[in-house]
């Protein structure tokens, strides 16, 4: 997988072939398909979706994906889903240092550790926040996850993502997204560490643009989509299922990267956000963080986001007269953030890369101590916030936090709040 072509565009009616003619031509169902491949549709949306929201591939494999072992349960107890399975948060921020590998030998799948949750994975409500360490490929072991997208997003080390669409290598700085319900492995080279954002609501899509115009924030052509990759050899495939908040495997004898041929708009894809076109104030005053939108997933209500993908890239700081970092603030939505390197300037010293934090809807926060104080007194000149990528999962349902997230392994900050308590009160009624 070391030098991967990708094709290019979020969106687009994309066209792969393994091998040349390998896709029907002028029709999706022949009655032979070309190679003696069979036809398979994989839908992402109700088929009567409107159109532009519609989401379907067509793949043409060796064998379809029907072609399977039995399941019989499977025990992964640290990844959850559905706020039903979880109690309810307690109502104070909630900050954790970076997750160590504490245990060698895991792959993708059994190192996940969820830290937050809500919504229904069967209702199509929700998410799921997880974070994962690794130093183990699933080689011969795939996983299908039925109840949501999964937005990765590496922290540390790079990630070698097989998918029934073809290969993605994917490194801190960058993200990837696999589609619900579609195969997909990941091998590595060494310890890696990232986050996971399990989307069981509508499928993450660019965000309108409204008066920025047709161009800006993640440009649609810098999304990168694998080409069809089948793999050759043989041998039997381990399958761990996710459904419905519960773990099945099974056995089977073949791969279940058999792809030859797709073409469709649904895919797996990754983006580079170092390509992401920052938009800020040039005149003064700190703009909602909505800004810095990459991808979101729309609940029913219009602009109330069942999810957004927002991140905080490196940028200009301009504004005049300008308290520069985050106001304080409740925010109706929930914020869950990680740091995958750099510095974050709300908390510059507290918060460290790998590390997360959970500002549930309606809880108070903003920038530390040292951040105020810094900012405050901050010389107004230009200056270049570099080197850093921090990020939020934000989410209009209250996630509940895990017995994992709040118990002794996921190094819960005991103090968290003390990192506000220097906030004295300077009231002074005879100066202004
Ligand atoms: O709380 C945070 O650090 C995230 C955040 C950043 C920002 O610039 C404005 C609002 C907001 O929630
Ligand atoms: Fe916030």
């Amino acid at each position: 997988m070391s030098s991967l072509s990708y094709l290019a565009g979020f969106g687009n009616q994309h066209v792969s072939e393994a091998l040349p003619g390998a896709l029907p031509a002028g029709q999706n169902s022949p009655q032979r398909c070309p190679y003696g491949l069979y036809a398979e549709l994989l839908s992402g949306t109700a088929f009567t979706a409107p159109r532009a929201v519609n989401l379907r591939t067509w793949m043409y494999r060796r064998q379809p994906s029907v072609v399977a072992g039995r399941y019989e349960a499977y025990t992964q107890p640290l990844w959850l889903s559905g706020a039903a399975n979880v109690k309810a948060s307690p109502p104070q921020p909630l900050r954790w240092g970076p997750l160590p590998w504490a245990q060698p030998g895991l792959d993708f799948v059994d190192g996940m550790r969820s830290y937050a949750v809500n919504g229904d994975p069967d209702a199509g409500v929700g998410i799921a926040v997880h974070l994962y360490v690794a130093d183990r490929a699933m080689g011969r072991r795939a996983m299908v996850n039925a109840d949501g997208e999964m937005l990765i997003v590496p922290q540390q080390g790079v990630l070698q993502i097989r998918t029934e669409f073809g290969c993605l290598a994917v490194e801190p700085g960058e993200i990837a997204v696999v589609p619900r319900g579609v195969a997909f492995k990941v091998d590595v080279d060494g310890p890696v560490r990232g986050y996971v954002c399990e989307n069981h609501g509508a499928a993450f899509r660019l965000p309108e643009l409204g008066p920025i115009g047709s161009n800006g924030l993640a440009n649609p052509r810098d999304f990168l989509v694998p080409v069809a990759a089948f793999e050759d050899a043989a041998g039997p495939y381990e399958i761990v299922k996710k459904q419905d908040n519960h773990f099945w495997c099974s056995e089977q004898a073949h791969s279940p990267f058999n792809v030859v041929a797709w073409h469709g708009n649904l895919y797996a894809y990754k983006y580079d956000t170092r390509l992401f076109n920052t938009i800020n104030t040039v005149s003064f005053d700190h703009c909602d963080p909505s800004i810095f939108t990459v991808l979101t997933s729309p609940s029913d209500t219009p602009g109330w986001a069942n999810a957004d993908f927002v991140i905080f890239p490196p940028r200009w700081m301009v504004a005049e007269n300008t308290f520069r970092p985050p106001w304080y603030h409740r925010n109706v939505m929930s914020e869950f953030m990680g740091l995958v390197y750099g510095q974050y300037d709300a908390k510059p010293e507290g918060f460290k890369p790998g590390g997360a934090s959970l500002h549930n809807a309606y809880v108070p926060h903003g920038p530390d101590t040292d951040a105020f104080a810094g900012a405050s007194a901050a010389d107004l000149k230009p200056h270049k916030l570099d080197h850093t990528l921090a990020f939020m999962f934000e989410t209009r349902l209250r996630l509940r936090p895990t017995p994992f997230a709040l118990g002794g392994g996921a190094m819960l900050e005991s103090n968290y709040d003390q990192c506000w308590a220097g906030l004295a009160d300077h009231f002074n009624p005879s100066t202004r």
